[in-house]
């Protein structure tokens, strides 16, 4: 890239970098030969001339943008398999996805959670059935969990798998439209299998929902098999090409061995041998959420790679009257919008890497029987995932807004990764929903406080405070640490009180959660803001690095405490010592801290190494050609294909003729 002619404003920008770019590369890729190892798949990847569009996706009708989709993700297929054949390497596809699907791969569930599913809820011997075709793509698969009436109640789905013991098998039945299964992904018109999450009955007795395994589509003519009634749910907010469907079952029969049965089994015979926790058949559910937070690291900096340079090259505008238009970027306001969402991108990273760790570290005591730290996982997954999703969807769209009118443009690919973030929001658990459930765990944790039992590690700091909630407030980053668990257990405990005093007036306990779960949710996101900011500043304040670069990953990280603090300054106000002489003084470290990452902006997103084939945006490419790449876009639309359009002849020319009657 370094010899690539340059916008001015970038190369003087670059110069300025106070750190080694390729060492922040090396860091967050975990090592040089990291680095080196994904710049070499990635440009095997976009070397491949078949997955380059000559048309940009938007000018397609929709099925023809999924019919380019799924060429492009076998394509991409064959390129990894060889790739990982001859290198043996396991390449990150959602990073090169990005850059040759722009939107969603139709094969994302396949990968995401077909696959997985297998892994986490088949036996030895299912996976030892399944997981080669799958892993292959001799079977392609997704995850149909979501119904017409029930996403976010799962015990509440209504598609049946009845029990025959005659047969050995299980019908399938959607008896309601409500029970149509309805999002997956793939399932539209790309796949022939799915995991099928049904409420399974066994002699007319319900047994809770259990995951199938199931094949909807003749392998060889792509007919949906009889019984089978399947399709597409048409055009989205964003998600076009992950070709997501609907699904029902007529007295649709499979064997018995086609439930997943690592947890709990159906006998031949019919009986029911429960698992050892029923909540282990959520497991995928989990897996993925930990996946977003690390998604929600990417698509930040995505846009933040988009928003920095286009404001780097854009001049608009006098600070001062006599000196010539200033870059965008050279506005504290501009940086204010900005620098919040390289910062959230490191901080995503880092806590995706710590809950990766405990996601693994559960999964080993899962297989040796013990499930104790099982709950304080789900609850951290959940508030993590429902908190960071919703962030990174206010930094993409602080982003687009930041880069004004071009940002609209499609070709500034803000919209779409806009789309594809915001999803993550709702999908995988609905952020209220689950803020809710870690809100159950926090509540728990409270009482056990109350009743002085030593607390899981990252509920720890309620006992703190329940010996001491006076502590005098610090203006350092370990002191604002401090601060959003005074924060988060100040909420805690009013949230639990309000139940309290709810119950006391004669409400029942569920009556009492619900008219205090405004209070419980945003305990819930207090909780998870404590841990961002506790696990990302641990982190940074432990990496090994150059002086300069440390200094640069310290100012980020006190960057997203101070600018929290300010966001929350009233939550801080009433639950914790801080005084307004305090704030005042925050506010002060924050302009001093956005004028010291300033100079860096540029270097800190090239330091995400994102590819022009993966940013897809005319304003963030990284030559900063952003008027050239406008135009050239502009006039690849149709409409320029032709001095005039057909209908001038066809309306406006009637038109005006009528008029002048
Ligand atoms: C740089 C790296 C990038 C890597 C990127 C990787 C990204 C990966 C992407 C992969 C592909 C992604 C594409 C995905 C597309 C979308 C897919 C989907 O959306 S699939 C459908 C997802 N659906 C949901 O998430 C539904 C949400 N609802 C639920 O999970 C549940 O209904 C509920 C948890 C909200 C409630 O369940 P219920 O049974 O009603 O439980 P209770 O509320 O009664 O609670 C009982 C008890 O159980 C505990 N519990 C609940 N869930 C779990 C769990 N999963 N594990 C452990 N324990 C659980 C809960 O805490 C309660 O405990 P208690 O002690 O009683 O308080
Ligand atoms: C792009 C996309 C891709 C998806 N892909 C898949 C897929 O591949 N497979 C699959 O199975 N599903 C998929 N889904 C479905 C997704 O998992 C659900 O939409 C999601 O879990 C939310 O459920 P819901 O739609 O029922 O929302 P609802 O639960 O109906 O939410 C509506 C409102 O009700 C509120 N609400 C609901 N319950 C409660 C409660 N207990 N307390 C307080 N408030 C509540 C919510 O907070 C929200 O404000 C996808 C969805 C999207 C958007």
């Amino acid at each position: 890239m370094a010899n690539v002619k340059c916008n001015p404003d970038l190369v003087r920008e670059r110069a300025k970098c106070s750190f080694d770019v390729n060492e922040l590369i090396h860091l967050i890729d975990g090592g040089e030969n990291a680095t080196k190892e994904k710049r070499h798949f990635e440009e095997t990847i976009f070397s491949v001339k078949e997955l380059q569009d000559a048309v940009p996706e938007e000018y397609l009708s929709h099925k023809d943008r999924y019919e380019n989709a799924v060429r492009k993700a076998t394509i991409l297929r064959d390129v990894c398999r060889e790739y990982m054949k001859k290198y043996n390497y396991k390449p990150n596809r959602f990073r090169v996805g990005h850059g040759v699907f722009k939107d969603v791969s139709p094969f994302l569930l396949h990968d995401g959670m077909f696959v997985a599913t297998i892994i986490g809820q088949g036996t030895p011997e299912q996976q030892a059935e399944w997981l080669p075709k799958a892993e292959n793509m001799q079977i392609i698969g997704t995850y149909a969990q979501t119904e017409l009436g029930h996403g976010s109640f799962i015990r509440g789905l209504e598609t049946r798998a009845t029990y025959d013991p005659k047969t050995e098998e299980f019908i399938l039945n959607n008896a309601t439209l409500s029970s149509f299964k309805w999002w997956p992904g793939g399932l539209g018109s790309t796949v022939n299998h799915c995991i099928v999450v049904a409420q399974l009955f066994i002699n007319g007795k319900s047994y809770g929902i259990q995951p199938f395994i199931v094949q909807i589509r003749d392998l060889n003519t792509h007919k949906p098999l009889p019984g089978v009634k399947v399709g597409e749910i048409g055009p989205k907010m964003g998600f076009q090409t992950a070709n997501n469907g609907f699904l029902g079952f007529e007295n649709f029969r499979i064997p018995r061995m086609n439930m997943l049965m690592k947890n709990a089994q159906v006998l031949k015979d019919g009986t029911f041998v429960k698992g050892m926790n029923e909540k282990l058949t959520y497991g995928t559910m989990v897996m993925v959420r930990v996946g977003i937070v690390g998604d929600c690291s990417l698509n930040t900096s995505l846009a933040a790679t988009i928003a920095v340079r286009y404001s780097a090259v854009r001049h608009q505008s006098k600070i001062k009257a006599k000196e010539p238009e200033v870059q965008i970027l050279d506005y504290v306001t501009q940086q204010h919008k900005l620098f919040i969402a390289i910062a959230s991108s490191h901080v995503f990273r880092n806590v995706y890497s710590w809950l990766s760790k405990s996601y693994l570290n559960v999964m080993k005591d899962l297989a040796q029987g013990k499930q104790d730290h099982l709950p304080e996982l789900h609850a951290t997954a959940c508030c993590l995932k429902a908190v960071c999703s919703r962030d990174a969807g206010s930094v993409v769209e602080e982003c687009r807004l930041a880069c004004g009118g071009h940002g609209y443009m499609t070709s500034s690919n803000l919209p779409l990764v806009y789309g594809f973030t915001i999803a993550t929001v709702t999908y995988e658990g609905e952020q209220t929903v689950l803020l809710l459930q870690t809100a159950r765990y926090l509540v728990k944790a409270w009482l056990a406080a109350l009743q002085g039992k030593v607390l899981a590690p990252s509920v720890s700091y309620l006992s703190d405070w329940l010996k001491n909630d006076n502590v005098r407030w610090q203006n350092t980053p370990e002191g604002i640490v401090k601060g959003f668990q005074h924060v988060a257990a100040g909420k805690v405990k009013a949230a639990y009180d309000t139940i309290q005093k709810y119950i006391k007036l004669g409400k029942d306990y569920e009556d009492a959660w619900n008219l205090a779960s405004v209070q419980l949710m945003k305990a819930s996101e207090a909780h998870s803001r404590s841990i961002l900011c506790e696990v990302s500043w641990g982190e940074v304040i432990r990496t090994s690095a150059s002086p300069n670069l440390l200094q640069v990953l310290k100012q980020l990280a006190q960057l997203y405490l101070v600018y929290w603090t300010l966001e929350t300054s009233g939550d801080f106000l009433v639950y914790s010592n801080i005084s307004k002489d305090d704030i005042a003084i925050l506010r002060e470290k924050y302009e001093e801290l956005l004028a010291a990452i300033r100079p860096n902006a540029v270097g800190l997103v090239d330091a995400f190494d994102l590819r022009d084939e993966i940013l897809h945006s005319t304003l963030g490419s990284y030559d900063g050609r952003v008027y050239e790449r406008l135009m050239e876009e502009a006039l690849k639309s149709p409409l320029n294909q032709e001095s005039v359009n057909a209908s001038f002849h066809k309306y406006l020319k009637p038109l005006m003729e009528k008029a002048k009657l």
